[in-house]
């Protein structure tokens, strides 16, 4: 699945029933959200520090998810933060040709 299918997913739980989605219970509480994301990112960092490819992998794909669900619980959509990184990269190149 790629993020952009994830995040329309996510986006697709608003409003559904907490008890039948885990997406739908993290959207209707912001800090359980943002918790969630905090846990997966450190075990993360702990697999990141132990080497462990694929537990590693699998960890990431944890904290894409839980940081999407944060975002997505205060109407941050994937669109937003994609903006976001593209202004970056503009300012980044004319960082880059100033340093020349
Ligand atoms: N990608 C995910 C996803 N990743 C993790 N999780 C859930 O997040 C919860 C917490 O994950 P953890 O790994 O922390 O679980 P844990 O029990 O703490 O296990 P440990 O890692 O600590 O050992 C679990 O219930 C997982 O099932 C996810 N739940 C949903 N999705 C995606 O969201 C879609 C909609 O899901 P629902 O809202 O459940 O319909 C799904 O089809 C998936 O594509």
């Amino acid at each position: 699945m790629s993020i952009k299918e994830l995040a329309q997913t996510i986006a697709a739980r608003k409003g559904a029933d907490p008890d039948t989605s885990w997406t739908a219970q993290l959207l209707a509480d912001p800090d359980k959200a943002a918790e969630k994301f905090g846990e997966e990112a450190v075990e993360a960092i702990i697999e990141a520090t132990k080497g462990n490819k694929a537990r590693l992998t699998s960890e990431a794909a944890d904290v894409l998810y839980h940081l999407l669900v944060m975002c997505a619980a205060h109407d941050v959509t994937l669109d937003d933060i994609e903006a976001e990184l593209a202004s970056r990269a503009t300012q980044s190149g004319v960082t880059e040709k100033a340093n020349r």
